[in-house]
C-alpha cells in the first residue's frame, strides 16, 4: 500500500516536472523597456518603496512583484504530439507581471506626473484619471499631478492644470473625461518639448489604437533625447478593438448600457404588426459590443459585424431571413455594429471623409438598412403591413459613467501604471492579460487589433442564438 502511495506521488511529480520543462521549454518573455536601458546607473536613485512604510500596507516578500515574474499570453495546455491541436503563435508568449516592487527609480517627492486622455469617449476615463492622481498621492507621496487638457494638442496649446485628491474626489461618478479629449494635433517635437520644458517624469496617456501609436512615438523620441521619463499606456476603447489586453475598460458598461435599447427595440417590434428593431451599436471596424449585446439579449434574431460580410437580395440573404422570422414570430430584432455593411451603401468619392486623426468616417448603415428593409418589403409584400424602428445610441453607451465592475476594473489599471511607473518601466501599457495584470511593450499594444475571430466559437454562438445564415453565398 505504501510502495503504490510512493508510486502516485512520484508519478505526480515527475509529470509536475515535465508541464513546467514542457512550458517553459516553449515561452517567450516579452520585456517592457526600463529606464535603466539608457540612463547611466550613476544618474539612476534607486529608493525602497515607501509602501514598505505605509501605515495601511503590511508588506511582506510576498507583497511585491518580482521582476521575473510574468503572466502568460494564453493560459491553455495542449498535446504538441496531437496533430489536432490547433497552436496559435500567441501560446507561449508571456509578459512582466504588475504590481509594486520593493525598489524603485523616482524618489516620490520629485516626481512630477502628467496625465492625458485622447480619442473617443469610453466609460471610466474620469476613473482612470482619479485613480490615478490618488493612486499616486496615497501609495506613493507623489504630489506634483498634472493634467494635461484637450488630448495631445494640450500639451502644446494650453498650461498643465494640477491636478488634487480632493479635486478628482467624484469624478469617477461623471462619464467622459473632465480633462477633455480630441483628435488628431498630435506634434511629436511639440508634445517632447513640452514634457521636457515642464519637467514631467511620469507621462500617462489614457487612448485607443491611435493614442497608443503616438505613445510609441513619444517613448521613442524620449528614448532618444535620453531623458529620464516613464511613458505609460492605458489603453481606453469602447470599441475593445485593442489587441493582446483582454478587454477594455468601459467595455461592459457600454455593453450593458446597449441592453437598453435593445430591449426598447424589442418591446417596439413585438407590439406592430411585421415589427423589425433595428439598433445600430459602436464599432468602428469590430463587432465586438454588438456580439456581446447580442449574446447578453436573448432577443436578437441577427447580428451585424465588420468582420463578417452579409447581403441583402436572394438565398441566404438578410431578407429572406427576416421574412422568415415575420413569418414566424411577427417580429423581428437586429443588431447592427457601425462599421457593419459598409461596402454595401452606395457612396460618392466625396463622402469617403476621414476624421482628424486619420480614421474613417463611416456611413450610416443604421439609416440605410432602415430604408432598404423598407423598401423591399413594400417591393415584395405590397399592401401588408411593416414597421422598422431604429435606435441609434451611440453616444448613449459610451457617455456614461463606469459601472461598478469597470470603476475597479480602472482602480486596478491605474495603479499597475502607476506602479510599473514607479519602478522604472517605460514604453509600456498596463493591461489585463489572462485576467491577471501585465505590462505590455506599447508598440506591440499599438500593433494589435482584436477582431472578432468569425472562425471561433464565440462566433459559432451567435449564430447558434440566432440561427440567422452565415452570409456565404452558395
Ligand atoms: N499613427 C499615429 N501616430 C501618432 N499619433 C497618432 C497616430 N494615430 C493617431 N494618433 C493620435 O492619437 C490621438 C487619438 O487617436 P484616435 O484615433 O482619434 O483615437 P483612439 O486613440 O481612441 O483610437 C489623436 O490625437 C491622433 O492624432
Ligand atoms: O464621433 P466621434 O467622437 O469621432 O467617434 C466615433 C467613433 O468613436 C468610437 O466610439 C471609438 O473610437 P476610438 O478609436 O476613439 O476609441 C467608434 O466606435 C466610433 O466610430
Ligand atoms: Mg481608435
Amino acid at each position: 500500500m505504501a510502495e503504490n502511495d510512493r508510486k502516485l506521488n512520484n508519478g505526480v511529480e515527475e509529470e509536475t516536472i515535465e508541464l513546467q520543462k514542457l512550458s517553459l521549454s516553449g515561452i517567450k518573455i516579452k520585456s517592457v523597456p526600463h529606464l535603466s536601458d539608457y540612463i547611466p546607473n550613476s544618474q539612476l536613485k534607486t529608493v525602497t518603496n515607501p509602501l514598505a512604510s505605509s501605515p495601511f500596507y503590511h508588506p511582506t516578500d510576498t507583497f511585491y512583484i518580482s521582476p521575473s515574474s510574468d503572466i502568460l499570453l494564453k493560459q491553455v495546455l495542449y498535446d504538441l504530439s496531437d496533430p489536432t491541436t490547433r497552436q496559435k503563435p500567441a501560446y507561449g508568449i508571456a509578459y512582466h507581471r504588475s504590481g509594486p516592487r520593493k525598489l524603485i527609480y523616482f524618489d516620490p517627492g520629485n516626481v512630477r506626473a502628467a496625465i492625458v486622455t485622447c480619442g473617443g469617449l469610453c466609460p471610466g476615463m474620469n476613473t482612470v484619471i482619479r485613480e490615478l492622481v490618488v493612486g499616486l498621492s496615497d501609495l506613493y507621496g507623489v504630489h506634483q499631478i498634472f493634467g494635461i487638457r484637450s488630448g495631445y494638442r494640450g500639451f502644446y496649446s494650453s498650461d498643465p492644470m494640477p491636478l488634487t485628491p480632493e479635486m478628482v474626489h467624484n469624478w469617477h461618478k461623471q462619464g467622459g473625461t473632465a480633462l477633455e479629449t480630441s483628435r488628431g494635433g498630435f506634434d511629436l517635437v511639440k508634445i517632447v518639448d513640452s514634457i521636457e520644458s515642464h519637467g514631467f517624469s511620469h507621462v500617462y496617456i489614457v487612448g485607443g489604437d491611435g493614442t497608443m501609436r503616438g505613445a510609441v512615438e513619444i517613448y521613442n523620441e524620449i528614448l532618444r533625447r535620453k531623458i529620464p521619463v516613464a511613458v505609460v499606456g492605458i489603453p481606453k476603447t469602447v470599441d475593445n478593438d485593442v489587441g493582446i489586453i483582454d478587454k477594455s475598460f468601459g467595455f461592459q458598461t457600454a455593453v450593458e448600457t446597449a441592453q437598453q435599447a435593445i430591449n426598447a427595440a424589442h418591446v417596439e417590434a413585438e407590439s406592430a404588426v411585421n415589427g423589425i428593431g433595428l439598433v445600430k451599436l459602436m464599432g468602428r471596424s469590430t463587432g465586438h459590443i454588438a456580439l456581446h449585446a447580442t449574446l447578453s439579449n436573448r432577443d436578437v434574431d441577427c447580428c451585424l459585424i465588420p468582420e463578417n460580410e452579409f447581403f441583402l437580395e436572394g438565398k441566404g440573404g438578410l431578407f429572406e431571413f427576416i421574412e422568415h422570422k415575420l413569418k414566424r414570430n411577427g417580429h423581428a430584432v437586429v443588431v447592427v455594429a457601425e462599421g457593419a455593411g459598409q461596402d454595401l451603401i452606395p457612396k460618392s468619392k466625396e463622402e469617403e471623409r476621414r476624421d482628424d486623426s486619420g480614421n474613417p468616417v463611416l456611413l450610416n448603415v443604421g439609416g440605410w438598412l432602415k430604408s432598404e428593409l423598407h423598401k423591399w418589403w413594400k417591393r415584395d409584400h405590397p399592401g401588408e403591413l411593416v414597421t422598422v424602428k431604429y435606435i441609434d445610441p451611440t453616444y448613449m453607451i459610451r457617455a456614461v459613467p463606469a459601472n461598478a465592475t469597470d470603476n475597479l476594473y480602472c482602480t486596478l489599471l491605474a495603479h499597475s501604471a502607476i506602479h510599473g511607473a514607479m519602478a522604472g518601466y517605460t514604453g509600456f501599457v498596463a493591461g489585463q492579460v489572462n485576467g491577471n495584470y501585465a505590462y505590455i511593450p506599447v508598440k506591440e499594444v499599438a500593433e494589435a487589433k482584436n477582431v472578432v475571430d468569425t472562425m471561433d466559437h464565440q462566433w459559432a454562438w451567435v449564430r447558434s442564438v440566432t440561427n440567422q445564415p452565415d452570409f456565404q453565398r452558395a
